[in-house]
């Protein structure tokens, strides 16, 4: 069993970095792309320069463009965008076991149904086992080997710890938790609160605002996973309170590199740059989650009234800090 290899379906940036840290943590790796003539390259440079320049692959990881390869594997990493969770899963559906654990690693929420990712992938596959891996995490870090602390969680107590285990290496480590709802969630909200404090950065709004930005974000996250069935002590853990504060840090974040085009004055369509933008696609799922249940989300919420050309950034500014005085807590 423990010779099997470990499958990574999508290689961007993170399926890559996860494939080197699988591999680094003495597994046999299969990276799955949809690109025959992606996975041809790959495997004769050893490395992806389009998602992940001047990292070299492990010689561990296979990769391929054949799905039948993931059949095999004693776990498959999901590691496509959020939105194609349901068209991938169905694929994987069709090559896998039944028994085959399916690891979602995407942030965010699947737009129309506004249904979270582990719901979605249960109804594609079910009865299937189901995990999430959330947390503090950059690509570029993981992939050069850098220390990284992360969730994985799963309602089986013995399979979350099996695959913390596994993945867990040199420079990564997985801590294992049952609370799928709130790892999920934590990683899929704070990609939405990141592009408002990277529009802060981007209009000179100060460190303040930033810092008030990330206490109040978080105070929204918090009512969101309660409403929601998540627990409040994994909001403040890595895949909550530790994603947001990293990806409300630095332009590193792809999220909070488009808040702050868009605070410098570039309009929606241009501020992304072609990269991929989990926030901006999530932003709409959440804050129609959240008035489904009467969640004061009003950061969220500004932040989806800027993406949908509602308000201008200052209306959005305005809107927040004219909210009638209230208790902190
Ligand atoms: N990059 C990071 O630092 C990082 C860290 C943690 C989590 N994540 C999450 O991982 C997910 C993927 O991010 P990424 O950085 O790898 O993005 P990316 O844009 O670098 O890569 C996405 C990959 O998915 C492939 N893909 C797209 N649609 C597909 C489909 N229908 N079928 C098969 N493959 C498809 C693309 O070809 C691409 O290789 C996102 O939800 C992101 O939030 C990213
Ligand atoms: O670059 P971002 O904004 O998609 O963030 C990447 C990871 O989610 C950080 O944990």
């Amino acid at each position: 069993m423990a010779s099997q290899p470990i499958g990574i379906a999508g290689a961007g940036a993170w399926g890559t970095a996860l494939a080197n840290a699988a591999a680094a943590a003495d597994n046999d790796v299969v990276l799955w792309m949809r690109s025959p003539e992606q996975a041809q390259e790959l495997a004769a440079t050893r490395s992806n320069e389009r998602c992940l320049p001047g990292v070299t692959l492990h010689d561990r990881i296979r990769p391929t463009a054949d799905l039948n390869e993931l059949a095999a594997c004693r776990a498959v990493l999901l590691v496509t965008p959020a939105q194609t969770t349901r068209e991938v899963t169905a694929a994987l559906a069709r090559v896998l076991p039944s028994a085959t654990p399916l690891l979602l690693c995407a942030k965010g929420i699947e737009r129309g149904s506004g249904a979270f990712l582990c719901d979605v992938v249960e109804e594609v596959r079910p009865g299937a086992p189901v995990a999430v891996l959330s947390g503090p995490s950059f690509a570029h870090d993981v992939a050069r080997g850098l220390p990284t602390a992360v969730t994985l969680a799963c309602r089986d107590a013995a399979l979350a710890e099996a695959l913390a285990n596994a993945l867990s290496g040199p420079a990564l480590r997985v801590y294992h938790r049952g609370d799928v709802r709130g790892v999920e969630i934590g990683g899929a909200a704070k990609n939405v609160l990141a592009i408002a404090c990277g529009a802060v950065a981007g209009k000179g709004l100060g460190e303040s605002a930033k810092a008030a930005l990330i206490a109040r974000g978080f105070a929204e996250l918090l009512r969101f996973a309660r409403a929601y069935g998540g627990e409040p002590e994994t909001l403040m853990g890595l895949s909550g309170l530790g994603d947001l504060v990293l990806t409300c840090s630095t332009a590193q974040s792809r999220n909070f590199a488009f808040g702050q085009r868009l605070g410098q004055g570039m309009s929606v369509a241009e501020a992304s740059g072609g990269k991929l933008v989990e926030g901006a696609t999530t932003a709409s799922a959440l804050v129609a989650l959240a008035r489904a249940k009467n969640i004061d989300m009003p950061i969220a919420e500004a932040v989806e009234q800027v993406l949908s050309g509602a308000w201008t950034l200052e209306q959005a500014v305005d809107a927040l800090m004219n909210r009638p005085i209230k208790s902190e807590h």
